[in-house]
This record gives structure tokens, C-alpha cells and sequence, in this order.
């Protein structure tokens, strides 16, 4: 890393003790940025990178629940309002138990380049609580949603801060926050948030937006080698939100899912895996994945507390959780054949494995390019919701393809201008990075 780069990745990593995914994240862009500060020197002159490290505002708050034995509860409810150079802040919310500050300011700091590479006018925010959504029944999920909306709402609008959801965040919870939203402000303020229900404000493809996007960005990266989807073997770790809609994309391009998890462990089904069957496991019984086994019948197997990164495929896509693919899991992925690796969930990979893909040539796609159509769906749903507008699933999904495409062209000219050619971290780290630092400065020290 650069000298004065490494001088400030020390100070943010003093100011923000403990908080080892921000500095992971924050590192990871760093190591990209050697080459921009040396022909543009003016971005380190004004503090422009000292100023992205520190969120314009962090809001952390109490959220009182009673659950369904009347007994009150207290989760803490954050939202960190990252950068605000390019729109509104905008990003989602996470319900999970390991959820504290220093998983918020990572996925904070993340969507700022993310949302600035999509070419949107939006910022960067993250937000959540260390509520755990599991085993919980819909009226407990629902109160909780009410409370932590009854803080939240004085910090969020159409023109301040859009939050939408993440991981334990999708329809239901959505339709929860947007409600009370509603019923205190007694407005029918639809670009509030984005995650809505179709009846209720909500974009075509907005649910598939992430998978899909994920996928139309590998497409992308495997055409730069003459290749496709057709016949590859591929995995996708996790079965929620992003690896269903993932999944469903790969089947249509003729590629074959044949594993995917959760956080019980993983399923292999080399017929591929059958997505009605999984939509009714996860989504409807919200069950475990071994219960997939169950209703598919014979030829699944079920690895419980096992790697899904044992698998050998041609593509793999992490699609769970942050670092869930470490160095050795890269090493077996690479003697297995892998030729391309995309980031569905945000920083699912290690440094050392991001390492080990770049060194054995495998296509690597950063999360802050891949799975960034599903923020630039929300951004789509925004400009229906301020045209009170609703387009159809074709119009809508062709905008998505289109943006995935601009993304990957992006970040291939990037790499190539900046001297490293198929480099994508460095290509969506250093697009997504000018366009915000050339906004603050013009917006002046603020
Ligand atoms: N929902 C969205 O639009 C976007 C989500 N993302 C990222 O994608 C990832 C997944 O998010 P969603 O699908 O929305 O959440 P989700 O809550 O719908 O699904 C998460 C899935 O990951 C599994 N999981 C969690 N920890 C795991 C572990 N340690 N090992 C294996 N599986 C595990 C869960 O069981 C669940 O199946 C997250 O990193 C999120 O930040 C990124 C961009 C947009
Ligand atoms: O749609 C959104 O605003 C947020 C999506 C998100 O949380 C993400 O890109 O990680």
C-alpha cells in the first residue's frame, strides 16, 4: 500500500478499534488506490479519502419489543449514513444476531463505491439490528419492526436516506417498517424505502435484482474468454434472497446449480437444484436445507456443518454471508477447475482467497460490481415511486442487464487504464472511487 494510504489506513483503523470488518473493507479498496493518488494527487490533498472513512452521521438506538410470551426485550437498532456525495444515502438493513458497528460501517463503506458505480444518483448507507429473525412468529417480527421504525423514521425520507433490506430483511419486514413509517408521519411517502410489495410501491425484478445481477455481471466476465453458462457446473453458497434469484438466472442461461447452503450446511442435487422446491423450504416454511433433501427425494446429499467449498465446480458464486471463502477454500475451488468466482453476498471472500484467485488467473468479481443490481433496482423503484410510474418485468429487467453490463465495461477500462488489465477489484474500486471523490470535491469541505 502506498506510504500516505498506509498513514491514514493506520488512523481509521485507530479511531475505529475493534472494528475489524470496516478495516477490512476499508483496506481491501486502499490496495487499489496506489496508482489514482499518484496521477491525482488533489484527492489526497483535500482529505478526500480521510473524509470517506468517517460516516457524515451514525445513529445507534435502543429497540424495546414484547414477544409473544409478554416478556419485553432490547435489541440495538444502527444506522450509519455513510456519504451522501451522489444522492440520498441509500442501502439496506440487516437483521442478524452478529450485527454491531463494525459490520454496519463495513457494508456502509462498501455501498458508496457500489452505488457510485451503478451511475445512480445514490449514496452510501447501511443500517440494522442484532435482532435474530429465527423462531420468531410473524406478530414478534412485526412489533419489533414497529419499534425499531418508531426511532428510525425521524432519520430517513425520500430526499435524506432510502434503507431497503439485506440479510433477515426482505418483503415482510419491509411491509412492516413501511407501514409504520406511514402510520406515524400519516404519509404516503413510497420513496421512503425500497423492497416494497408490488401492490404497494414496489419495483418489477427488485426481489430477483441481486441474483440476477450477479449473474448477468459472470456472463459478462466469462464472454471476455470466449465462454458461457452453458454446461457449467456451478455453486452458490447460501439460499436466501440472492442465491434463490441467482440460481433461477443460471438455470435460464443452461448452467447447472448442483449445490447451495445455509447455515446448517450445504446440499448437493447433481440434477441441479429444483427452485420450487427450495422457495417452499426457505421462503414459505422458512426451514433448514436439509429439508430440501426431504422433499426432493433420492440423489441429494446433505453435508450438515459442512463446506460447500468442497464441491468442485466450474463457477462459484458465495452468496451468504461475509468471509465465508478463505484461502484454503480458494485452493481447493482453483484444483477443482473453478474458472470464475462472483461475489453475490458483500466481502464473502478473504483477502487470502481473493489472493489466490488473482495469482491462478481465475475471473474474480468484486461484490461491490456483482451484486450491484440489486441496490440499482431500488434506485429504479425510486424513480417509479417519484414518477408514480410502474414499468413491466421485461423493461425493468433490461434496464438491470444493461447497468450490469456498463458496471463490468467499467471496471474492465479502469483496470486498463490504471495498468492492470482483468483486474476487476481494482477496476470497480477505482471507477466506483473517482466518481464520489470528484462530487466531494466539488461539494467543497464539507
Ligand atoms: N438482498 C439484497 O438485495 C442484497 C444482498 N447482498 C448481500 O448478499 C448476502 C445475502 O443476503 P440475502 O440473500 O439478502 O439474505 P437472506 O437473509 O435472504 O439470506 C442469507 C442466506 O445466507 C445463509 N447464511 C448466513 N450465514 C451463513 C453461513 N455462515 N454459511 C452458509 N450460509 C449462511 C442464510 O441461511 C440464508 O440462506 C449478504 O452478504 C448481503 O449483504 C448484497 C447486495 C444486495
Ligand atoms: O437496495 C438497497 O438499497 C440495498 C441493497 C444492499 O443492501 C446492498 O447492496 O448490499
Amino acid at each position: 500500500m502506498d506510504a500516505k494510504l498506509a498513514e491514514t489506513f493506520d488512523e481509521v483503523v485507530g479511531r475505529n478499534p475493534g472494528e475489524l470488518e470496516f478495516h477490512q473493507a476499508v483496506r481491501e479498496v486502499f490496495d487499489s488506490l496506489g496508482p489514482v493518488l499518484s496521477k491525482h494527487p488533489e484527492y489526497a490533498d483535500s482529505a478526500v479519502i480521510k473524509r470517506l472513512c468517517e460516516p457524515e452521521r451514525q445513529i445507534i438506538f435502543r429497540v424495546p419489543w414484547v414477544d409473544d410470551a409478554g416478556k419485553v426485550q432490547i435489541n440495538r437498532g444502527f444506522r450509519v449514513e455513510f456519504n451522501s456525495a451522489l444522492g440520498p444515502f441509500k442501502g439496506g438493513m440487516r437483521f442478524h444476531p452478529s450485527v454491531y458497528l463494525g459490520i454496519i460501517k463495513f457494508l456502509g463503506f462498501e455501498q458508496i463505491f457500489k452505488n457510485s458505480l451503478t451511475g445512480l444518483p445514490i449514496g452510501g448507507g447501511k443500517g440494522g439490528s442484532d435482532f435474530d429473525p429465527k423462531g420468531r412468529s410473524d406478530g414478534e417480527v412485526m412489533r419489533f419492526c414497529q419499534s425499531l421504525m418508531t426511532e428510525l423514521y425521524r432519520h430517513i425520507g425520500e430526499y435524506t436516506d432510502v434503507p431497503a433490506g439485506d440479510i433477515g430483511v426482505g418483503g415482510r419486514e419491509i411491509g412492516y417498517l413501511f407501514g409504520q413509517y406511514k402510520r406515524i408521519t400519516n404519509r404516503y411517502e413510497s420513496g421512503v424505502l425500497t423492497g416494497k410489495g408490488l401492490a404497494w410501491g414496489g419495483s418489477q425484478v427488485r426481489t430477483e435484482a441481486t441474483g440476477y445481477g450477479a449473474v448477468f455481471f459472470t456472463d459478462e466476465m466469462l464472454k471476455t474468454r470466449g465462454q458461457s453458462f452453458e454446461g457449467k457446473k456451478v455453486s452458490v453458497s447460501g439460499s436466501g434472497n440472492v442465491a434463490t434469484y441467482a440460481i433461477e438466472k443460471i438455470h435460464e442461461l443452461g448452467g447447472t446449480v448442483i449445490a447451495c447452503s445455509d447455515s446448517s450446511g450445504y446440499i448437493v442435487d447433481e440434477k441441479g437444484i429444483d427452485l420450487e422446491i427450495l422457495k417452499q423450504v426457505k421462503e414459505i416454511d422458512r426451514g433448514r436445507i436439509g429439508d430440501y433433501a426431504t422433499k426432493r427425494g433420492n440423489g441429494v446429499s446433505v453435508v450438515e456443518k459442512g463446506n460447500i467449498w468442497d464441491v468442485a465446480v466450474d463457477v462459484a458464486l458465495p452468496c451468504a454471508t461475509q468471509n465465508e471463502l478463505h484461502g484454503d477454500d480458494a485452493t481447493k475451488l482453483i484444483g477443482g477447475g473453478v474458472v470464475a468466482v462472483a461475489e453475490g453476498a458483500n466481502m464473502p471472500c478473504t483477502p487470502d482467497a481473493t489472493k489466490a484467485f488473482a495469482e491462478a488467473g481465475v475471473l474474480f468479481a468484486p461484490g461491490k460490481a456483482a451484486n450491484a443490481g440489486g441496490v440499482a433496482t431500488s434506485a429504479l423503484e425510486m424513480q417509479q415511486n417519484a414518477s408514480r410510474d410502474s414499468w413491466s418485468f421485461d423493461y425493468t429487467q433490461d434496464r438491470l442487464a444493461e447497468i450490469m453490463r456498463g458496471i463490468h465495461d467499467s471496471c474492465v477500462e479502469t483496470a486498463e487504464t490504471y495498468g492492470m488489465p482483468d483486474n476487476y477489484i481494482a477496476g470497480a474500486n477505482i471507477a466506483g472511487f473517482i466518481k464520489v471523490a470528484d462530487a466531494m470535491l466539488a461539494l467543497g469541505v464539507i
